[in-house]
């Protein structure tokens, strides 16, 4: 049973939107002490972001977003660098004036209404669910590269990928999901002090990389730069944009947050200005020590270079053995945050109560955590990573381009809701924002897109046929 929660007064407007007051006061905000304990400062704040960001993208992904621009792809994560930038204001400037749980779909709801908020949540499931699916493929690429360095033998293609990568059905992603369950189920999660030894380890493995692919550095290997034009950079963009994916989990932990107002803002900037530092860094280092091509549309790509600057399989060993633990994590905290998006859905009356339900036995929300880890089992076991990685990409995009729009909208709307970050540049920030997302939208292609319109269809029935009926917010008086 969930606690009952007083019902929002109507919203002036008489349309379906939290009030942003009622929305605060509910989760205790203003009053340190209350509702979840503030236990994070501003270190760890910067590794959860660190931590939820850094994984599949970076030691997989590059090897795709190489093979779209050549080595012009540190411009591309520039570019994907600086979409999340501008995003990155707006959560910023939303996270500190609602410091709530719940991140997107709470900003949306109180202020884009609640018809917006439940696609925004439905698109979530792309960003959070979909992704686990995509980061579990990686996982497994890097699972057999460790199979390979210790034991000199990998699993058979047939059960290590899904049938558009040459498989039949990858086992290891599966695997991955279902341990990630069985923990969370448990209520096993990362502490503290697990999630700073995670950044620190992810942090360490790509410098390692980097100062060995740097000592056979060549700058032939560069060369030409722009090996496939301006449209190569901007494909390689969307791609390079996945590994960015994330870094508004540090929005999500509002409520534990010491001082929210100056540390939520402050983190999520040191955290992209230090991915992308690390990022380009290990592009240039890959591409510098083997050129572009031995980089492009190859698996485990960062244990592969460092097998061939090493010129032996322990080096690779060790960096697939912290790409093996440093996605694990990533699993683990995505479909974390999945089950508790679900969570506040449910409890807003949007999705059915089983996925509020927990269970008194663990004190975690057992029911959902399986059919989350099920259900995103299925395009872990059969789809390829390509697929589920631009399907990702598509939802975090469109749910960023709803944050930067409710930016505007709650300055307009409830001028007093201010918290201490601003958005530098207003309104340009958030509707360059609205622009670079768009753009990268864009980048991904005609066949995500038509996948992602046909979700966006059955998103809209679902609330149409279900979730408007039952909101909670309806039952306060406030339907219209
Ligand atoms: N909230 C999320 N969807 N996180 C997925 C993060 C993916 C992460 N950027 C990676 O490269 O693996």
């Amino acid at each position: 049973m969930s606690p009952l929660r007083p019902p929002s007064p109507p919203h002036p407007s008489g349309r379906r939107i939290k009030n942003p007051h009622q929305l605060i006061a509910e989760s205790g905000a203003d009053l340190e002490g209350h509702g979840l304990k503030r236990t994070m400062g501003l270190f760890q704040l910067v590794c959860f972001g660190v931590g939820a960001v850094v994984g599949t993208g970076i030691f997989v992904g590059l090897s795709d977003s190489v093979a779209e621009a050549g080595p012009a792809v540190v411009l591309s994560f520039v570019l994907a660098a600086i979409t999340c930038i501008f995003t990155a204001f707006s959560f910023a400037e939303l996270g500190s004036a609602i410091p709530v749980s719940g991140s997107s779909y709470s900003f949306a709801y109180a202020t884009l209404g609640e018809r917006v908020a439940f696609l925004v949540g439905w698109c979530l499931l792309l960003e959070y669910g979909v992704s686990v699916s995509a980061v579990a493929v990686g996982w497994s690429q890097y699972v057999n590269e460790l199979l390979d360095s210790l034991f000199g033998a990998q699993l058979p293609a047939a059960l290590s990928a899904g049938p558009g990568d040459g498989g039949v059905i990858n086992l290891p992603a599966v695997l991955v999901v279902m341990m990630a369950a069985t923990l969370l189920a448990r209520g096993v999660r990362e502490s503290a002090g697990a999630t700073a030894a995670m950044a620190v380890l992810k942090i360490t493995i790509l410098v390692l990389f980097c100062v060995i692919a740097f000592t056979a550095f060549e700058h032939g290997n560069l060369t030409p730069f722009f090996a496939q034009g301006a449209g190569g950079v901007t494909a390689g963009a969307s791609l390079a944009f996945f590994s960015y994916i994330g870094f508004d989990a540090i929005t999500t932990a509002g409520e534990e947050v010491r001082n929210p107002r100056r540390n939520i803002p402050i983190a999520i900037m040191v955290c992209i200005g230090l991915v992308t530092l690390l990022y380009c860094a290990v592009a240039l280092a890959a591409i510098g020590a083997l050129g572009p091509k031995a980089v492009a549309d190859r698996p485990a790509a960062l244990s592969i270079v460092v097998d061939q600057v090493t010129d032996s399989t322990v080096g690779g060993g060790i960096i697939a053995f912290g790409a093996v633990v440093a996605i694990a994590s990533v699993v683990l905290a995505v479909m974390y945050g999945q089950t508790r998006i679900l969570m506040s859905m449910s409890r807003d009356g949007l999705i059915p109560r089983i996925f509020e339900r927990v269970s008194p036995r663990t004190s975690t929300p057992v029911a959902n955590t399986w059919i989350v880890a099920v259900v995103f089992a299925v395009p872990a076991a059969f789809s390829s990573l390509d697929v589920v990685v631009n399907l990702t990409t598509i939802g975090a995009l469109a749910t960023m381009v709803a944050v930067n729009l409710a930016v505007i909208v709650l300055r307009r709307r409830n001028p007093e809701v201010k918290g201490s970050f601003r958005v530098p540049l207003y309104p340009l920030s958030p509707l360059l924002g609205v622009a670079f997302c768009l753009y990268l939208m864009y980048g991904t292609g005609w066949a995500t897109w038509v996948q992602f319109a046909v979700f966006l269809g059955v998103g809209s029935a679902v609330y149409a046929f279900y979730g408007r009926s039952r909101s909670r917010l309806a039952g306060a008086g406030a339907a219209r």
